[in-house]
Parts: C-alpha cells; sequence; structure tokens
C-alpha cells in the first residue's frame, strides 16, 4: 500500500489538472454550485413568521418540522421536507435585507430528518442543533454558518455555504497517520498493533478504486468502490483526503475515521504521503508517523515475496517509493520516522512512541445519558440547559461547550455533558 507522485488522476479525465486533492474537491463543488443556482424558493417567507422567540422559531405540521434561527440579517430555516432528502435535512437562507431564499452548499454530513429539533446560536459562528427523541450518540449537532472553515470554501467557491459537524462528548485520543513506501511493513505493524491492543485502536477502512486481493474483504480491509461512486462521494465533501495512487483512487471518508473514534478508540490511518500532506493540512489533529526500508533492494523482495502484485505494478511501486521515502523524510509532514529493518524492534519502537511502554491510554468518553424527547433550551455563557418538559419533572441536562475543539468537515468534540435530576 503506497504510492509517490502519480501522474494520471480521475480528475484529469475532466482537463482538471492539481495536485492538491483539496482543490480538485473545490472544483467538483463548483459543479454543484451551477446545479444549484436558479432553482425556485421551496416555501414562503411567512413560513418564518410562525413561532419567533429570542432568534429561534418552530415550525410543525404534520410530517414536516423546520426550525429557523435568526442570525443578522439572515434567517437559516433548518429541516423540513422541501430538499426532499431522506439522508440528511435541508437548510435554507433568508436574506432579509433583499427578501430573497439562497440554497447553500451543504458541507459534511448532517442529521437524518427527525420530527423535531431545537437549535442554540453559539460563538463562533455555529448553530447547535438538538434531534428531539434521538439516541444521545446522534442527538447534538452543529451547524457552521460562518466558521473559518466554512469562510474559506465560500471565499474559494464564491458562493453560500454551511457545513454539518456531529457533536461529540468528551475528547479521544488524537489519529495516528502511519505513512511508507509500499511493502514496507505499514499493514504489517499495524495489524501486531490492534491484536495486542484491541479495545485501544481502530482501523479506519478506507475506500478503493482497485480491485480485492484473495483475501481481502469488503468493508474490513477496504471499501472496494465504483469510481464514479467514489468521486460523487468526494464532490459531496464525504472524505477526509484521497489520492490517485499507483493508477487507483483512494481515499479516507471522514465516516471512516468518526466511526473509530465514536467508539471510544484511537483511529489507525494507512495512507500514503499524498493523504497524509491533505490531512496535515486538514483540522484532524493527528500525530504522523513516516516508515522507511532498511533498503530498496529489501523493499523490492518484500513486496515480490508478498505475492500479491504482478511484475508491471511492483516496477511502478518501486518507482513511486524512491519519491516517497525522499518526500517523507524531507517534507516536514512526518513528526516520527522509523525503519523496519527487524520487525519485533520496529514494533518496539513504535509502541514506544505512541507511549504504549506501560502507560495506558484512557479515552475520555461520556456514555449514557440521553437528551430528554420533549424539552426546552437555554443558554447561559457557553452552557446550553436541555430543560425536561412535562407536568411531573424538572430534570435537566447541562451541555458545556466550553472546551469544544474539531468541528467540520469533521466531528466537533469537547462536549460536557452532565445529568442533572430533581
Ligand atoms: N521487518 C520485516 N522484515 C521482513 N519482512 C517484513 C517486515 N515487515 C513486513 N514484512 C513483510 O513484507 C511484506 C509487506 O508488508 P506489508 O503488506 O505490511 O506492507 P505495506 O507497507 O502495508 O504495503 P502496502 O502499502 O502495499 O499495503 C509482507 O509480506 C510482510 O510480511
Ligand atoms: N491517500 C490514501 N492512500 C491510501 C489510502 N488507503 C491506502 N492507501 C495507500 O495506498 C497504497 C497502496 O495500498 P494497497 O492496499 O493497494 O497496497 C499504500 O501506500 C497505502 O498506504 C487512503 O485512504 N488514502
Amino acid at each position: 500500500m503506497s504510492g509517490g507522485a502519480e501522474l494520471i488522476s480521475p480528475f484529469e479525465t475532466l482537463g482538471i489538472v492539481s495536485c492538491n486533492p483539496k482543490k480538485k474537491a473545490f472544483v467538483f463543488l463548483l459543479f454543484q454550485v451551477f446545479i444549484l443556482e436558479g432553482e425556485a424558493p421551496a416555501f414562503l417567507v411567512n413560513h418564518l413568521e410562525n413561532g419567533h422567540s429570542n432568534g429561534v422559531g418552530v415550525k410543525s405540521e404534520s410530517e414536516i418540522t423546520e426550525i429557523s434561527v435568526d442570525i443578522g440579517d439572515r434567517t437559516f430555516v433548518i429541516g423540513g421536507n422541501h430538499e426532499r432528502n431522506t439522508f440528511s435535512i435541508g437548510v435554507r437562507i433568508h436574506d432579509k435585507n433583499s427578501n430573497n431564499w439562497f440554497s447553500p452548499i451543504v458541507l459534511g454530513t448532517g442529521p437524518k430528518p427527525s420530527k423535531g429539533y431545537s437549535a442554540s446560536v453559539l460563538k463562533q459562528g455555529r448553530i447547535l442543533v438538538i434531534k428531539k427523541g434521538s439516541a444521545c450518540n446522534d442527538s447534538i449537532w452543529f451547524l457552521e454558518v460562518d466558521s473559518p472553515y466554512v469562510r474559506e470554501h465560500k471565499k474559494l467557491l464564491r458562493k453560500e455555504v454551511v457545513a454539518w459537524s456531529k457533536g461529540v462528548r468528551g475528547n479521544a485520543e488524537k489519529p495516528i497517520v502511519i505513512s511508507g513506501p509500499s511493502g514496507v511493513g505499514k499493514g504489517t505493524l499495524i495489524s501486531m498493533l490492534m491484536k495486542e491492543f484491541p479495545s485501544m485502536f481502530g482501523f479506519s477502512v478506507s475506500h478503493t478504486t482497485r480491485s480485492p486481493r484473495s483475501m481481502e474483504r469488503d468493508g474490513v480491509h477496504y471499501h472496494f468502490a465504483d469510481k464514479k461512486v467514489m468521486e460523487k462521494e468526494i464532490e459531496d465533501g464525504k472524505f477526509l483526503e484521497f489520492a490517485s495512487v499507483h493508477g487507483n483512487l483512494y481515499g479516507t471518508s471522514i465516516e471512516s475515521v468518526e466511526v473509530v473514534t465514536d467508539s471510544g478508540k484511537r483511529c489507525i490511518l494507512d495512507i500514503d504521503v499524498q493523504g497524509a500532506r491533505s490531512v496535515r493540512a486538514s483540522s484532524l489533529d493527528a500525530v504522523f508517523i513516516f516508515v522507511c526500508p532498511p533498503s530498496m533492494k529489501e523493499l523490492e523482495d518484500r513486496l515480490r515475496a508478498r505475492g500479491t502484485e504482478t511484475e508491471e505494478q511492483i516496477q511502478k511501486r518501486l518507482r513511486n517509493a524512491e519519491a516517497e521515502i525522499k518526500e517523507g523524510k524531507s517534507s516536514g509532514i512526518f513528526g516520527l520516522i522509523l525503519y523496519n529493518d527487524n520487525l519485533q524492534e520496529c514494533y518496539k519502537k513504535l509502541k514506544k512512541l505512541l507511549g504504549l511502554d506501560g502507560v495506558a491510554l484512557v479515552n475520555d468518553v461520556e456514555k449514557g445519558i440521553n437528551l430528554p424527547t420533549k424539552h426546552t433550551v437555554s443558554k447561559l455563557e457557553d452552557k446550553i440547559i436541555v430543560q425536561e418538559t412535562g407536568e411531573e419533572t424538572r430534570n435537566k441536562v447541562v451541555l458545556d461547550l466550553s472546551s469544544l475543539n474539531g468541528g467540520a468537515p469533521g466531528r466537533t468534540r469537547g462536549i460536557l455533558v452532565e445529568a442533572i435530576k430533581f
């Protein structure tokens, strides 16, 4: 698994030549902009006249529930079924000055439609959206309307942009990115780590357009993907990084990382140097490790002995390896460099680098507190008070948002939850 500078990419077939995968994703997004232009507003301004209080209003009609949030001259209308999208709730913007409606470009994966929402406007251009009646791990969401990530994309796309990010309680350990030339032993080292520490580490299952090897299983080693489907998902902002490696498309979906992190495990990514560069430029705060072979001869021997590639593919991988080793050592992407000569020695060093020689890593993920289905929401500085409604109860859940970190295109972490029962 690995790749150096690969010349052919799926984007070049579209006449787009850029080395930066992020830029390529933006170009795809630009196509979306053209599709959105000229769309008629799907509902009317007077929808907003119902139930506004403190800048947040709720409209509920049988199966349609939407919430409107005022920020300055704009109203963000979240929810409803105007997008006819069963995968993620819709977002519309009403500009009060021009009385115009916009369908913004919506980045990231948002919550699935629900029968009710509450919302609260936060600092840093974020709206907290609570899905009523959802499981605790799916109830807290953030719609970024003026965060640094959104502003960057607005500038690039010259269009209205909003971005979803799922809220996660507590903080998980930093993900680990492992790169190195094909055949150096990345997969072997990762397997050893996962075998020895199964409850501590989880593997980010990448997508690839290459064909499965005989022992590889879909969803375990890779998500084996159709090229067009994968390109569409990249276009939809679902990938943290992607790259053309040894002639195939590979990528890490945001979901793949989050599935691992949500389970309270530390996520390991096995990706090439181009991918590592993109992750480094993203909001994912990770540890970067580069694995070097003792020599090119030894690398070639390992690739041949593995017996998974044709002679032509081996030659291609070896050619790419030279550039990749050079970049891995000199680019400054990788804070840690490991030589995999003797496997057991290298594994010992890896464990030491990760602080596993004696010290146990504990993930501080709070579990088990559900938000009440029927509630009101109020804000007190950095705390959100979710007050259960009903005749008999005064139970509250307090969400402390003072240590939020992360955000779109990944999760928003650091939510501290306290239940107060009466
Ligand atoms: N230190 C080592 N000494 C000898 N053989 C090794 C060593 N480390 C790994 N190998 C062997 O080298 C081969 C390649 O290892 P592995 O598949 O883990 O590489 P990789 O870096 O994950 O490659 P790719 O990027 O192509 O997936 C395997 O057959 C593995 O058993
Ligand atoms: N940029 C990314 N590179 C990836 C990803 N998943 C794997 N890889 C790298 O591809 C090569 C080849 O892998 P192989 O399984 O075909 O031998 C290897 O260097 C991997 O590190 C990914 O999601 N993104």
